[in-house]
Parts: C-alpha cells; sequence; structure tokens
C-alpha cells in the first residue's frame, strides 16, 4: 500500500491504541494460567502471532469484543503440532522460544524475512546452559530456530546489551523450572524499562522474582511456581502515542488531546519529557490519563539517550529534522536490531526530505531545518512509516509505500490520523 500526504495539522481528541509490549505479556501469561480475561487487548499483527503461538502451546483463546478470555495451559506447554510462525514479532519469537524449553519435545519457530534476520545468540546461549538444545537451522542465531524442551533452573548469566526481550523471555519461563534460576546480566542492559513491564506483569500472575541489583543486576527466580493471572484491562501505549503527540507537535494550529495515557512503567512515557525539553507545548493531566499538545512553538535542538527507548528513535529524529539547532540521538546502537536496521533506515530516508543527518555506529546527528516532499520508502517497517507520515505532514506532497506495516502495531494509525483532519490518501489503486 502507498499513501500521500500533504502538509496538514491535526485537531481533536483521540485514545492512545492499547501497549502492544503489555498486550503481548498479557496474553503469555495468561496462557501459561487457568483462566483469564485480558480487557482492551490491542488487537494487532504482532500481537495476533503471540496468540496464535499460544494456542499451539496449548491455550484456547476466545475472541469478544473488546476483550480476550484465555484457557491457559495451567502446568506443561504442549509440543506443538507444527512450526510456530511469530511473523514479523521479536517479542513473539523470544517469549515462544523460552516457553518451548519447557516443553517435552522439539519446537521449531520461525518468522518473517525482517525476523529471520534478528539475533537471538544470547537466549540460544543461556538455554543451553539451562538444560536445554535450542539451535538456529542456519547455525546463525537466526530463526528458524529449533528448541528441544528441558529446562532446569541453574545460576546463568546473559548478556543484556541486545534486546532485553531475552531476559523477559527468560523471567517468564524459568519460574515453571523444577529449581531456581539466577540470571546475571552482563554488558549495559538496554531496554530496561520492558524489563520492570514483564516484572510488574509476572508479579500480577503470583509469581515471585527477587531482584539483587547491589553489583550489576541479578535476578532470582525461585522455581515450580504456578501462574495465576487473571483479569487485566491493558493500558495505553505512549510508543504508538507518540506519533500522535509529535505531529501536533511539529505543525502550526494543531491541538490534539490523546486520552488513555496514564502513568505507566512503560519507557517511552519519556516522549512527554522529549516533547517539553524540545519546547512544545503539552500538558499531561496524569488523573484524566490526558496529554494535550498545541503546534506552533519553534521546537529546539535535544540530546536523546535511546538506550531505554529504542522505540521512539524514528519520532525522535523527525522531532530532531524540524527543531532548531543539532540534535543527537545516543547510545542507540540495539536500534538497529529492529524489524529493520532503524538508524540506516532513516539515514536513507530523512535526506530525501531534505533533513541534514549524519549516520554513526550507535548515533544519529540531525540539524534540523525545512523539510520538503518526496517519494519516500517506508521499509516495511510500522515505526518508520508512522515516523516517515508525521514527517509528511509537515514537509506535504510526500509518498510513502509499504504502509500496511503498521497493521504491526497501531492498525488505526491512518484512521486516527485522518480523524484528526490530517491530509492523508492511500493511493494504492492510483
Ligand atoms: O519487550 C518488549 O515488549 C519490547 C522490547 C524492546 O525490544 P529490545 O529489548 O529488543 O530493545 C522494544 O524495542 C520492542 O518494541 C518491545
Ligand atoms: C521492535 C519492535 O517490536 P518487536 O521486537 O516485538 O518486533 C517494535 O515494536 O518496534
Amino acid at each position: 500500500m502507498r499513501v500521500s500526504i500533504d502538509k496538514s495539522l491535526i485537531k481533536g481528541e483521540v485514545f492512545a491504541p492499547p501497549s502492544k509490549s503489555y498486550t503481548h505479556r498479557a496474553v503469555a501469561l495468561a496462557a501459561l494460567s487457568k483462566e483469564s480475561t485480558i480487557r482492551h487487548p490491542l488487537i494487532s499483527a504482532d500481537t495476533l502471532a503471540t496468540v496464535r503461538a499460544s494456542e499451539m502451546f496449548g491455550a484456547s483463546v476466545e475472541r469478544e469484543e473488546d476483550k480476550l478470555i484465555i484457557h491457559g495451559i495451567n502446568g506443561k506447554p504442549n509440543v506443538p503440532d507444527d512450526v510456530i510462525d511469530a511473523a514479523n514479532s521479536g517479542t513473539t519469537l523470544r517469549f515462544m522460544t523460552a516457553i518451548a524449553a519447557f516443553t517435552d519435545g522439539v519446537t521449531v519457530l520461525t518468522g518473517d524475512a525482517s525476523l529471520r534476520t534478528r539475533p537471538n545468540g544470547p537466549l540460544l546461549e543461556v538455554l543451553n546452559k539451562l538444560g536445554v538444545k535450542a539451535c538456529s537451522t542456519r547455525g546463525n542465531e537466526r530463526a528458524p530456530l529449533v528448541v528441544k524442551g528441558g529446562l532446569k533452573g541453574k545460576d546463568v548469566s546473559i548478556d543484556g546489551s541486545i534486546s532485553s526481550q531475552f531476559i523477559s523471555a527468560l523471567l517468564i519461563t524459568c519460574p515453571l523450572a523444577e529449581n531456581s534460576t539466577t540470571l546475571s546480566i552482563t554488558g549495559k542492559l538496554k531496554s530496561r524499562p520492558y524489563v520492570d513491564v514483564t516484572l510488574e506483569m509476572l508479579e500480577l500472575a503470583g509469581i515471585k522474582v527477587h531482584i539483587d541489583e547491589s553489583n550489576g543486576t541479578r535476578f532470582i527466580i525461585p522455581g515450580k511456581q504456578k501462574y495465576d493471572f487473571k483479569d487485566y484491562t491493558v493500558p495505553g501505549d505512549f510508543s504508538s502515542a507518540s506519533y500522535l503527540l509529535a505531529a501536533a507537535a511539529m505543525t502550526n494550529g494543531s491541538e490534539i488531546t490523546v486520552k488513555n495515557l496514564f502513568p505507566s512503567k512503560q519507557g517511552d512515557k519519556v516522549i512527554i519529557e522529549i516533547l517539553r525539553q524540545m519546547g512544545a507545548d503539552i500538558t499531561w493531566d496524569k488523573e484524566a490519563g490526558n496529554v494535550t499538545v498545541k503546534g506552533g512553538r519553534q521546537l529546539k535542538a535535544t540530546t536523546f539517550d535511546a538506550g531505554a527507548s529504542p522505540d521512539l528513535v524514528p519520532t525522535v529524529a523527525v522531532l530532531a529534522a524540524v527543531a532548531e539547532g543539532t540534535s543527537r540521538i545516543e547510545n542507540a546502537e540495539h536500534v538497529r536490531y529492529k524489524e529493520t536496521d532503524r538508524l540506516r533506515a532513516l539515514a536513507t530516508e530523512l535526506p530525501k526530505l531534505g533533513v541534514d543527518l549524519k549516520e554513526e555506529r550507535e548515533s544519529l546527528t540531525i540539524t534540523g531545518g525545512k523539510l520538503h516532499g518526496a517519494a519516500v520508502h517506508g521499509w516495511d517497517d510500522h515505526r518508520i512509516v508512522m515516523a516517515l507520515s508525521i514527517a509528511g505532514m509537515v514537509a506535504g506532497s510526500t509518498t510513502i509505500d509499504t504502509t500496511e506495516a503498521v497493521s504491526i502495531s497501531y492498525p488505526g494509525f491512518f484512521k486516527d490520523m485522518c480523524s484528526l483532519g490530517a491530509k492523508i490518501k492511500d493511493i494504492a489503486e492510483e
């Protein structure tokens, strides 16, 4: 699919879509429990991959209007009778690889062309130390992965610098092991807020994990635990909301309120602080869960450490592209291991819109200026498509391809933007 975007301003109220990260975890924990209801889940391509995989391990999932009722496995997961296809979802692949480690047989997990480029080395290495036989069919740490169950608790270390999802995955599975597991993190733990989201959800499922941060980070996970996840309402997603908030801040005359954004462990709530620092007119009514942004102020350059919030990099790059001065996005190497190498994607596409950008291994340096329209490529990556869309609302006369990728995390993105007045047209048939 392709869209064309003209200069736009946006006005009105919109609900933030439900959180992708919380939905993945709610479904995985419900699958390991007895019976749970998940209210207001994100129904998107990625979360549906987690639903399908959970069903293959033996859970059954009923979908009703705005809720999922999950009859969980409540014990050992079944050996799937087919290959698990995690599609485009890193979270699904990593979580389900760890759950496969607790079956009594062999599971094969794969995904689409993008997912098959993403690294899993540290997770496979630790699973092998925990008594599991886990490998890549191509011997390159990429999916397809083969996992022969047999997980036993033990003291192990894991590199935290590539993806926090390996740690979240182990935190979700190790409580099922016979013995306790101690997971010591080596390297700088990236994307830490996502681990905190996992810990919050595990606590809701009645699972105990002790954290020792006296000398680095260690998670002590007692074995033989039982999951008891019950009734849960998924909160709004700050990463998805970031495109709405940034679009309003960048466009003169805009004024929007994004609802259902309550205080949360989501690291990407920092988008509110980033916009404030850059000089945007933004207020957050935490009790009401409303974030209001008025456009029209000239944004100023910023320095953004992407360590904890990699998914904000495309949004912040576009904000930097219209800000006065030179911005830096630092500590962002892990952003190269996403659906695409997002630093490369941004460094390729934003200059087409007139942006002055320098790419280094771990950083982007962006000097703001005037954008002009162009035909840009969405790289089949939801966050690149959404970031380029809001850049297009400033630049005007912009077309973007592969826009169906928004179905991964925010299927209603274009509909919401258009309902707020954005001038976006589907030009697939033209
Ligand atoms: O656990 C999660 O829900 C996620 C963790 C992050 O990945 P990394 O830990 O690989 O950085 C983030 O980029 C991804 O969108 C969702
Ligand atoms: C990287 C992302 O997700 P995942 O790792 O689950 O594919 C994302 O949503 O930007």
